[in-house]
């Protein structure tokens, strides 16, 4: 064993999987009579040197979950993760790792032979690296243990790890046709939307519904995918949404540049590279279908009265100046709705848009975008959870005339913009609200109209007493309107 050992160390790795694979032989012919071995190869690569194998990652992430028998070595590799700065373990080289499934024995050895020509890393070479696998070994006699239940737990153990630790990514698409991803660290949830009561909730449920409902869409022989329409004025929240979908459901995004696709073909390429468990993202749909309508301003007018959305389509996105691009609005539902949304499972679409009315119906048709989400000017639910967010009050004198005045007036105060109210008032909630009153133009008009037409005893009893039991329908209204003026000035002290 002492003399093995030292010859592991010492000898090199090409020499050493000879010598392995050798002694492994000679054990087969001349030790094992009955019980013979067999072996599998997991290969990094397969079918050429670009085609990843998925299971070789597999096996190496569950390997490193083995603490037990990782612990059990005394020569380990480590390293410590970028995204997460947790540590993680590995094997070395012709090392071997003993695992057990349903009495079964199991032994994984690795391997790295440097390809003849290959550049080793070290850039020289032709390019085509390392050939690196994993080799498992078990007993003839337990073939049916692991064929295929132990590499179904193996491929399962290792998906479950790599979607908890994983970092998220967010990918977007270039002109080549392929994704850049960068790492997705976007903190926006459910709790720090504003919506109107109950919204959340709804989609929350919807989510989580769409999580575990495989078998209801098989059964049903649906594709397992869901779509969202997010649609209303810029700041309202739409991309804050999608963020927090993608927290929720933990999947990673696919923000899909229309306008860098040239045809169909690429368009359905870009959907074979994705993954499963994604959220596939084409943010402001009608602007990328009319982006060169935008330089042309009759065109877009006359679009929006009555188009055909593939010619519209193909000549907003083309790539040429002919306008003869190749990408078209039914190679866009090919792909989110029709054969090709099957490539990947469990995935959700979210398209935006500031203008609903400018999709074409094909777009809009039940059952192609699962739900229409409307996200508008703030309403006195949502303010106050912005207010709970961000000046931490749950409640407030205020809140009474603020709740009368927002529902008064036809404002048009964004989520966005209200956050910034509360965000550059965060230390005196006080002023934060009286802010964000005085932001409600009509119903301040109307208050300085009331004001002028009251005299100054008037003007005492009812503001003293806004809500003074006894007194008229028209005075409560009138005391009200001089209460919230007063708080606007800041008169009145809370
Ligand atoms: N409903 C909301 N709840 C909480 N914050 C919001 C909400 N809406 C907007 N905001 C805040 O306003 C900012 C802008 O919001 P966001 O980009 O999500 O809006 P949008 O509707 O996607 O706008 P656009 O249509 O211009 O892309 C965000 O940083 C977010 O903090």
């Amino acid at each position: 064993m002492g003399v093995f050992a030292l010859l592991q160390t010492f000898l090199p790795p090409a020499f050493r999987q000879y010598l392995n694979h050798g002694l492994a032989l000679l054990w087969d012919k001349f030790v094992q009579t009955e019980n013979r071995h067999v072996e599998y190869q997991v290969e990094e690569k397969t079918g050429g040197s670009y085609n990843h194998n998925i299971f070789y990652r597999q096996v190496g992430i569950y390997l490193s979950s083995l603490r037990s028998s990782m612990d059990s070595h005394t020569r380990l590799k480590v390293c410590r993760s970028v995204e997460n700065g947790s540590l993680a373990f590995s094997l070395l080289d012709n090392e071997a790792l003993e695992d057990s499934f349903n009495g079964a024995c199991l032994w994984w050895t690795h391997t790295c032979m440097e390809r003849e020509g290959g550049n080793n890393g070290n850039g020289n070479g032709n390019g085509s690296g390392d050939e690196r696998s994993f080799t498992l070994r078990f007993l003839t006699a337990e073939r049916s243990i692991v064929m295929p239940a132990y590499l179904d737990h193996v491929s399962k153990v290792a998906a479950e790890i790599e979607h908890r630790n994983t970092q998220r990514w967010i990918y977007t698409n270039n002109h080549s046709g392929y994704w850049e991803a960068t790492i997705f660290n976007h903190p926006s949830t459910f709790n720090t939307l504003a919506l109107d009561d109950g919204l959340a909730d709804h989609i929350q449920a919807d989510l989580e519904f769409f999580r575990n409902a495989e078998s209801f869409y098989h059964r049903n022989g649906r594709a397992w995918k869901r779509g969202y329409l997010l649609y209303g004025p810029p700041g309202t929240g739409k991309s804050s949404m999608i963020a927090a979908i993608a927290n929720h459901v933990e999947y990673d995004i696919y923000d899909l540049e229309l306008t860098k696709v040239c045809d169909n073909a690429e368009l359905k390429s870009l959907m074979i590279q994705t993954i499963r468990r994604s959220v596939i993202v084409i943010e402001d749909i009608d602007c990328s279908v009319h982006l060169s309508d935008r330089a042309e301003p009759d065109k877009y007018s006359q679009s929006t009265s009555g188009y055909t959305a593939d010619s519209n389509i193909e000549s907003a996105i083309g790539p040429s100046s002919e306008g003869t691009s190749k990408l078209t609005l039914s190679g866009l539902l090919n792909v989110t709705d029709g054969l090709w949304s099957c490539c990947g499972e469990e995935r959700i679409f979210i398209f935006t848009t500031n203008h609903k009315d400018r999709l074409d119906p094909a777009l809009l048709r039940q059952g192609r975008m699962d739900m229409h989400i409307l996200l508008s000017y703030c309403t006195f639910p949502a303010f106050k959870k912005l207010a709970n967010n961000y000046l931490g009050i749950e409640d407030h004198p205020m809140y009474v005339e603020l709740e009368d005045a927002m529902a008064r007036t036809a404002h048009k105060i964004t989520p966005a913009a209200m956050a910034e109210m509360l965000i550059s008032n965060q230390s005196d909630p006080d002023a934060a609200l009286r802010q964000v009153m005085a932001s409600l133009p009509r119903y301040y008009a109307l208050a300085q109209d009331v004001v002028a037409s009251t005299s100054p005893s008037e003007k005492y009893a009812l503001e003293d007493s806004p809500l003074k039991k006894g007194s008229t329908k028209k005075d409560r209204l009138r005391g009200r309107i001089l209460f919230f003026l007063a708080a606007i000035e800041g008169k009145r002290m809370y």
